[in-house]
């Protein structure tokens, strides 16, 4: 974050000095005044006003240059910012390495764009103007000092309320934010849902439930805006009226011949100036707090990041897997929901998992993909343990098929590819490993049947397909690339008699291919091409070996338990 900020430090300097010139170059139209009153009108001197009226032209034009090339400036380093961390936090936010939640998650973006807008708009340019006015108040005592005195008092009263705004509207601004930021998010989630919750009859329940959400963030603003709105009020009353007040002071100055008829303009004009920085600043302070709150989260988001920068790039693996004490918990949660997991599986070999709901076998599968990280204990995939791999790196070489499928809005065939057309020209060859990876999971002539084929375009959350044809769809993106490593979770849920079979046949591929897959399996009909089983159960493994032997160690435990039941029942 400092880093990237510190790039864009030419952008931010070059602006400061600019709003400085600027600043020397508003008491421009001061002189202007002060000379056109005094000498101009005075001496009737026509000449000079000519002459005096082309420098102010010449003094505002630069002024409106000036103020253009700041403002490009700005753009400039908003744009550069943007390039520089955008794709860093969606990235880490994509990593799951960060620890900001799932709210955080969803807003990381629009988190960023309310600090970059601050760092580069009206916000920071009311800070840059900040400095400048003592300088003003400076000018005013060289006018007169009890003008200067006056610009002191207002400017006093000016930052003792900008001091008790801060005090008074930290805390209501940073809990109206939070409380939009939900909002919003539990608002998208819904509306993602609309299918579901209009055949459901939930719609009315959940417009209440998001009223309620809206109304909390509702009085929370409201409490914000009246907590900073009289400060405001006040803050604007001051400058307003000490602005008339240095134009009744300078007046009357020049009654008692202190200073000249000029001078009266002048000095409403240059207090008016002192004062509208800090006025500035106050109109600004709701969206200096947000964006302070924003850098110091996304600044902890991005600190998590460093990790992946000096990793070895390890050979692929082959397939050798080595599982040791993987276990797992759940915030808050006692029973881990993987406990003391070991096991190997050998290349070519095809490990089914079974057990009951809840046993923890997607969770054992989501850490082997790499969708999820352990809490304890290794996962090593030809002795190399995960964490010593780069994960996009190594997601290449794995092939992870989902319980609920998870496709996205694109194209078949972009989903298959993996998006990696976005990061690759070589559409050519992306295309061919698109084709390969549907014939090897047995979904290409299934796609050439749908309406545009490859190009077919899902729409949000992968829509467009049935559930059948998206899980093989999923088993085309697993199986991209061919990779050594191969975690299917249920991928017959939604398959017909057909669909099983090819599967059957995808598998019986995967194995001559020499690569490891486990496949989690509530329907056995891919038994049959299983070498091993492991049970799970309550998050331990309770069997691991040979199919045959597993299944008869099952048979038997079964049958002692089928007479235990019927004496029971008897
Ligand atoms: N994100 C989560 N937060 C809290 N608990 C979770 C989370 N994910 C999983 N669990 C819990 O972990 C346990 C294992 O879940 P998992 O989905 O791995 O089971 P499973 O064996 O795959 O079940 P099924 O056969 O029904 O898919 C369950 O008790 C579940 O409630």
């Amino acid at each position: 974050m400092k880093a990237a900020l510190s790039s864009c430090r030419r952008h931010f300097l070059s602006s400061l000095i600019f709003s400085a010139l600027m600043n020397l170059l508003y008491i421009g139209p001061v002189l202007y005044m002060l000379q056109v009153y005094d000498r101009v009108v005075a001496g009737q001197g026509r000449l000079t006003l000519l002459f005096l009226t082309i420098i102010i032209a010449v003094v505002i034009g630069t002024l409106s240059l000036l103020e253009l090339v700041r403002s490009r400036l700005l753009v400039r380093a908003s744009i550069r910012l943007d390039r520089q961390l955008a794709g860093q936090l969606l990235d880490t936010t994509l990593s799951g390495r960060g620890s900001t939640g799932e709210r955080m998650n969803k807003q990381v973006l629009r988190e960023f764009d309310t600090l970059r807008q601050a760092l580069t708009g009206p916000t920071i340019l009311s800070i840059f103007d900040f400095p400048w006015s003592p300088v003003y108040v400076l000018v005013c005592f060289l006018i007169h000092p009890a003008i200067a005195a006056l610009a002191v008092v207002g400017g006093g009263a000016l930052l003792f309320i900008a001091w008790r705004n801060e005090k008074g509207t930290n805390a209501p601004l940073k809990q109206a934010n939070e409380a939009a930021n939900k909002a919003y998010v539990s608002q998208e989630q819904t509306l993602a849902g609309a299918e579901v919750i209009r055949a459901l009859g939930m719609r009315h329940a959940l417009v209440r439930r998001h009223l309620l959400e809206r109304q909390t963030m509702l009085s929370l603003q409201a409490n914000a805006s009246f907590a900073g709105g009289h400060y405001v009020a006040i803050s604007k009353f001051i400058r307003l009226i000490l602005q008339s007040l240095a134009l009744g002071l300078g007046a009357w100055l020049a009654i008692n011949n202190q200073i000249s008829a000029g001078a009266i303009f002048a000095s409403s004009f240059l207090v008016g100036r002192a004062l509208s920085p800090i006025d500035q600043l106050l109109g600004a302070w709701r969206s200096v707090v947000h964006a302070r709150a924003s850098y110091a989260t996304l600044n902890d988001l991005l600190a998590t990041r460093e990790a992946d920068i000096a990793l070895t790039r390890l050979p692929p693996p082959n397939g050798h897997i080595a599982v040791e004490h993987l276990t797992h918990f759940i915030p808050g949660q006692e029973r881990p929901i993987l406990a003391d997991i070991s096991f190997a599986v050998e290349p070519g070999e095809v490990v089914a998992i079974v057990g009951p709901s809840g046993a923890g076998k997607s969770t054992l599968l989501r850490m082997l993909s790499g969708a999820a990280r352990p809490l304890r204990g290794s996962i090593r995939f030809d002795g190399a343990n995960v964490q010593d791999w780069d994960t996009e790196r190594l997601a290449a070489f794995i092939g992870y098929l989902p319980q609920d499928t998870s496709l996205f809005a694109g194209t078949i065939k972009e989903n298959i590819a993996r998006f990696q057309n976005f990061l690759s020209e070589e559409d050519e060859a992306i295309d061919n490993a698109v084709i390969e990876a549907a014939r090897l999971s047995g979904a290409h002539d299934m796609i050439l049947q749908l309406p545009g084929g490859y190009n077919r375009t899902l729409g949000w959350g992968g829509r467009g397909l049935s559930a059948g044809q998206a899980q093989r769809v999923g088993l085309a993106r697993a199986l991209y690339g061919t990779p050594p490593l191969v975690f299917l979770d249920e991928p017959n849920a939604h398959l017909d008699a057909e669909g099983e079979v090819r599967l059957v046949a995808t598998l019986d591929d995967l194995k001559k291919k020499k690569a490891s897959v486990i496949i989690v399996a509530h329907r056995m009909g891919i038994l049959g091409v299983v070498d091993k089983i492991m049970v799970m159960r309550d998050g331990r493994l309770e069997t691991f070996g040979p199919r045959d032997e597993v299944l008869g160690r099952l048979k038997a435990i079964r049958s002692e338990e089928q007479p235990k039941a019927q004496t029971a029942e008897g």
